[in-house]
């Protein structure tokens, strides 16, 4: 198993919007499959009744896209293990079904939705493990003929041998060991000919020769079946690793379901894709460094052993601070046109470049920095509060003289604090709040000696003679 090439895979169903619950597992499968020089597979668990998932198939592949966990095998991008879309692999599954029903390691099964429903009642009152009972069990082949000849609807079950145990090593909780006497018989295809999630899920995990599965835990449970069915299909299993959920304030985890912030909604407010991953890679999982990393070091650096048991919590306020960071990080012809329109309308094309790197480190949208190229650009200056009263305490004689040095020093932020500094006896606070009050509108901003160039002599005239 170890000799096969590395290869993980991302397999969600495109049911909603990925949230970042969905894509912190596709970028632990992408690390590690970057880290190994392997193979990222990309499978969508979709099928043929479930709604809209064409759009939400390529809204994923959008996702992953944007956040550069670029697959090499599965859907556009090919691969010898094709379709990639389960709803294309029906003969597939049919063929897996037949073989084990031939095997006599599966069986058809009458019992009606309601029978199963009292079963389990009792077993739960009687604190029994709720599991099939065997009713069909030993049902004979002439037997099973007449009912189907009847039209009777009849599910397909695995047969599970009693009284033995299924272990494995999860890469992440370590030793799992379960009972097959809680687990019972299983449905592998429904009454109505669909087959259950996890049989696909395994076998084309086993077909596309996947060799390392990580999953959210919701899927525990799911893998000693998934075992039991590979072992008896003489298939290949793959190794195991089971990471915690991501969870909300809640405490509850992030689910399509319950309309959890999805990843198109964090980029429609301007979320960076590095941001998203450096913070992703962190949660639940730490490294040795706490540098913003680019994929590839994130890859390099990632280690499964330092994966947490206990549920990660998203935390917002960590996300802004890989956000800043992200900032910081952009290349200036990019973070221009992350700005979008509305600045690049604003912005004269021959001072973009100085006021990006001006305002950089103040901004985390750019809604941010729209509203700082409104400041520095038009005269619809909004003063607050706090701004007004540190201009009021500095009094008109102090900005009389800001006016002074302006005219004859020109835009030169480091000239006019000095010259006012020298004739008004002021410094420190005193001296530059006043100022950034009166020049921005705010008491905080970019630093002055980059913006007031920016905002000319002829706009900075106006906004000193308050
Ligand atoms: N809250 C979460 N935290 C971490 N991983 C998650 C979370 N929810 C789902 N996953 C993982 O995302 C992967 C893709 O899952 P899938 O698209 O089938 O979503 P799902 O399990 O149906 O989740 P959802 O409840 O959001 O629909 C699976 O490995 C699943 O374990």
């Amino acid at each position: 198993m170890t000799s096969r090439p590395f290869k993980t895979r991302f397999a969600p169903s495109p049911t909603g919007l990925l949230h970042l619950g969905n894509i912190r597992t596709a970028l632990f499968n992408f690390l590690l499959a970057r880290q190994a020089r392997g193979t990222f597979l990309l499978r969508l668990e979709d099928t043929d009744a479930m709604r809209g998932h064409e759009k939400y198939a390529r809204a994923l592949e959008a996702d992953l896209r944007w956040l550069g966990l670029v697959w090499n095998e599965g859907p556009e991008a090919g691969g010898r293990h094709g379709p990639y879309a389960q709803s294309e692999r029906g003969s597939v599954y049919k063929e897996y079904f037949t073989a084990l029903e031939s095997k006599g390691q599966a069986y058809p099964c009458f019992c009606s939705e309601h029978e199963l429903a009292i079963a389990r009642k009792t077993a739960l009152a009687a604190h029994r493990p709720p599991r099939y009972s065997g009713k069909c069990r030993a049902l004979s082949p002439q037997e099973a003929q007449a009912r189907f000849a009847r039209g009777e609807p009849a599910t397909l079950r695995f047969r599970v041998e009693e009284g033995k145990t299924v272990e494995f090593e999860d890469k992440v909780r370590g030793r799992q060991v379960f009972s097959t006497d809680d687990i019972g018989d299983y449905v592998i295809r429904r009454s109505d000919g669909t087959p259950a999630f996890f049989f696909c899920n395994a076998i084309d995990d086993a077909l596309m020769e996947v060799t390392l599965v990580v999953r959210g835990e919701d899927h525990l449970t799911n893998t000693p079946r998934q075992i039991l069915l590979l072992q008896a299909l003489g298939l290949p299993l793959p190794a195991y690793a089971h990471i915690a959920l991501v969870v909300g304030a809640d405490g509850a985890p992030l689910s399509k379901r319950t309309g959890s912030k999805s990843i198109e909604e964090l980029r429609a407010v301007g979320y960076l894709p590095p941001a998203i991953n450096n913070y992703l890679a962190r949660l639940g999982h730490t490294y040795d460094a706490n540098a913003f990393m680019n994929l590839e070091a994130l890859a390099e650096n990632f280690d499964l052993s330092r994966l947490g048991r206990a549920p990660a919590r998203y935390d917002e306020a960590q996300l802004m601070h890989w956000q800043r960071e992200a900032v910081l990080h952009l290349p200036s012809t990019t973070l221009q046109e992350w700005m979008g329109d509305a600045v690049q309308a604003l912005v004269p094309a021959d001072s973009f470049a100085e006021f990006t790197e001006a305002v950089r480190g103040n901004i985390s949208f750019p809604a941010d920095a729209l509203r700082w190229a409104r400041i520095v650009f038009t005269d619809k200056l909004v003063v607050s509060h706090a701004a007004r009263e540190a201009m009021m305490a500095a009094g008109p004689e102090f900005f009389a003289t800001a006016r002074q040095a302006l005219e004859t020093h020109g835009a030169n932020f480091k000239v006019v604090a000095e010259t006012v500094k020298q004739a008004r006896s002021v410094s420190g606070k005193s001296l530059f709040q006043p100022l950034r009050a009166a020049l921005l509108g705010e008491l905080d901003g970019p630093e002055m000696a980059r913006i007031l160039p920016l905002i000319g002599v002829e706009r900075a005239r106006k906004r000193l003679s308050l």
